[in-house]
Order: structure tokens, then C-alpha cells, then sequence
């Protein structure tokens, strides 16, 4: 897919980080108005540390184990109907890369502002250093710097947008982004076994796709009950891998109207089915609601992933699914009026995938 099918003009809008908000951020003892968002925070219960639950881990060395696999599988199957995320344990994803990713993103974030601004978001840009998610809160911005990029296929990519200080990190992000295909095109696979289509039917969706990136410093905020990390969304794309750059807490997902935060498993990583992939499985598999709350004392980062699907140049879902029973519960459409559309709802706060169902 060329770049040029792409435009994002009057739907995207991103917000530059200020000095200001820098400063505000280095020194979070008065949060500036643009960031109060109490109501917003306080909307909604969240499960507390007393309340005992479990939010799903996968071992993918299970899956791969022919003894166990068949189990792990049904866990993976239950982890995406139930909850729409779960935690991969053994994920086999090279320890190097991992940590090269980590500490040049780390490096990055702790540049001065004026390095940072050199890949500032641009007037209906998608990508670059900026305020991303903030859009459905009412001119609210949220407690949060991040760099958004298109990271696949190599042509797809702009350049001007990639960091080079730290001088590692453009080669870090390549290694990475090529290893976090491989990663979800294994789990693909295991999801189709769950899902009971061709592997080359769910695997093929999203082989040669697109992928994005996002990569997120919450600063640590004293008064955690008036700001928000990331404004409450569903991703909007196939298949997202979070990587934990710190052991920092923060993530929260929406179930059954309560938030339940994620307590991050050391060397895990955190995934999760965004709205293209519940498409894709006819609503079997769910693209569940979440959000950030910065923690008071520590910062936190992380490496997000995006993986996005279609089925020729469709967003559907698969016909072996909806032959099965039922019809389908979604609605065709094209991937660009998809994209479109899924960035107008986000500006919105609503989730555009609703808008499809049948
Ligand atoms: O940083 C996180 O924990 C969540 C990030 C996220 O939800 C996103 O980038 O879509
Ligand atoms: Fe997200």
C-alpha cells in the first residue's frame, strides 16, 4: 500500500508538547488546568489491590509444546473472548532486541525537549513526538509524551519522522518492529487454531500489512486522581504487543463496568485483540476498552506495537466464520474509509467498529 492513499487531513490532530507541559511534567507538584481530568478518572470503579483476580497469562512455550498445546490454545481462545487481553510469558522474542528497544527509548525520552521537538507531530500529521490520544477529552490533554511512527513495510515509512538521538534508536526500532512481526504471526496462527479457520486465513490478513508504533512516557504524578495517562479507547487496528520498558503499573482494562489494572509480569509482554481483529473473528474475539493512570511516584514507559489486517482491501469478517452459523455481525468495508473512519471516532470518543455491527 502506497503512503499516498493515505490522508489524515482534518481528521488527525495532534498537539505539540509545550515547555510548558515539560515543565509541568519535571515537576508535577501543580497540575496545569489542560490536564485536570478528575471526573474523567473517577469515572468508573477500579478492582483494588484487596480484591484478588487474575488477568490471563499465555506461555507461548506451552504453545509450542505439542504436549501442552492444545491447553495453551483454549487459554489464548478464553484470554481474547473474555478479556481481549492477556500476558505472554516464554514469548522466545530475542532478550537483545528487547533490551536495545528499551534503552533507546528510555534515551529518547530523556533528551531535552529541544532534541525531542525535532520530530514534533506536524498540522494533521499522524506521526511523531506529541500529546496522541487526547482528542475525545474535550481539549484536555493527557499526562503523557509519545512518538507515533509507521514502522512497516519499509516504504510506507517517513524518515524525517524517526528519531536519530539516540543514534541507536533507528536501528533498534528496525529490529524490533521485524521481530514483533514474527511474534504475532506466531500467535496468529494459535488463534486460528482457537478460532477454527485456516491457519493462512488469519495468518494472511495480516502478512504484509501495515505497522505502527507508539512509544509512551507517563510521568510520575502526584496527584493521580485528577490526570489521565491515556484517554479511555479500544485500539483500532488488528493485533497490539505492549512491552513494559519499566516495572511501572498503570495500564487498566474495562470489564464488566469496572477497571482492572494490569500488574505487569516481568519479561512479559502485555496483548491485546484491537477493533480489526474482533472484526476479523466476527466478534468472537473482543477489542476491549482501556486506558493509563500515571503512578505518583515512578515514570513509566512503554513500546507499543500495532499490527493491522484486511482481507482484499476489506475490513470483514472471515467468511470461514461466518459460514459457521449465525451470519455476519459485522459489516464490510473498504481498509481506507476503515481508517478513516476509526480516526474520526477516536477524535469523537466513540469506537467506530460499533458502527459496523449487523
Ligand atoms: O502504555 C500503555 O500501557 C497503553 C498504550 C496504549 O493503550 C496505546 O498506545 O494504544
Ligand atoms: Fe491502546
Amino acid at each position: 500500500m502506497q503512503k499516498e492513499a493515505r490522508n489524515y487531513d482534518k481528521i488527525v490532530n495532534r498537539d505539540e508538547i509545550t515547555d510548558a507541559a515539560a515543565a509541568a511534567f519535571a515537576n508535577a507538584g501543580q497540575v496545569p488546568e489542560k490536564y485536570v481530568r478528575t471526573e474523567e478518572v473517577l469515572d468508573g470503579v477500579v478492582v483494588g489491590e484487596d480484591e484478588s483476580y487474575e488477568l490471563p497469562v499465555v506461555d507461548m512455550a506451552r504453545l509450542l509444546d505439542p504436549e501442552s498445546a492444545a491447553l495453551e490454545i483454549g487459554k489464548l481462545g478464553d484470554a481474547c473472548r473474555n478479556w481481549g487481553f492477556f500476558q505472554l510469558t516464554n514469548h522466545g522474542v530475542d532478550e537483545e532486541v528487547i533490551q536495545r528497544m528499551k534503552d533507546s527509548t528510555v534515551q529518547f525520552f530523556s533528551s531535552p525537549l529541544e532534541s525531542k521537538k525535532k520530530v514534533a507531530v506536524r498540522e494533521n500529521g499522524f506521526e511523531g513526538f506529541g500529546h496522541h490520544y487526547s482528542r475525545a477529552s474535550g481539549g484536555k490533554l493527557d499526562w503523557a509524551e509519545s512518538v507515533i511512527l509507521i514502522t512497516q513495510p519499509p516504504q510506507d515509512r517517513n524518515m524525517e519522522m524517526w528519531p536519530t538521538n539516540p543514534p541507536t534508536f533507528r536501528d533498534a526500532l528496525e529490529v524490533y518492529s521485524v521481530e514483533m512481526i514474527g511474534l504475532a504471526m506466531k500467535l496468529l496462527g494459535f488463534m486460528a487454531a482457537d478460532l477454527g479457520v485456516e491457519r493462512e486465513a488469519l495468518v494472511g490478513a495480516f502478512t504484509g500489512r501495515r505497522q505502527s508504533m507508539a512509544i509512551h512516557y507517563y510521568p510520575p504524578c502526584p496527584h493521580r486522581e485528577k490526570v489521565m495517562g491515556i484517554t479511555p479507547h479500544t485500539d483500532g487496528l488488528g493485533l497490539t504487543l505492549l512491552l513494559h520498558v519499566d516495572g511501572t503499573p498503570g495500564l487498566q482494562i474495562r470489564k464488566g463496568g469496572r477497571w482492572f489494572p494490569v500488574r505487569p509480569l516481568p519479561g512479559a509482554f502485555v496483548v491485546n485483540v484491537a477493533d480489526i481483529l474482533d472484526v476479523l473473528s466476527n466478534g468472537t474475539y473482543r477489542s476491549v476498552e482501556h486506558r493509563v493512570i500515571p503512578d505518583a511516584e515512578r515514570a513509566r514507559t512503554t513500546v507499543v506495537i500495532f499490527q493491522e489486517a484486511s482481507v482484499g482491501g476489506a475490513v470483514a469478517p472471515l467468511p470461514g466464520l461466518v459460514s459457521k452459523g449465525g451470519g455476519a455481525r459485522y459489516r464490510s468495508i473498504g481498509v481506507e474509509e476503515y481508517i478513516k473512519g476509526n480516526f474520526n471516532a477516536l477524535a469523537e470518543g466513540t469506537c467506530f467498529i460499533e458502527s459496523l455491527r449487523i
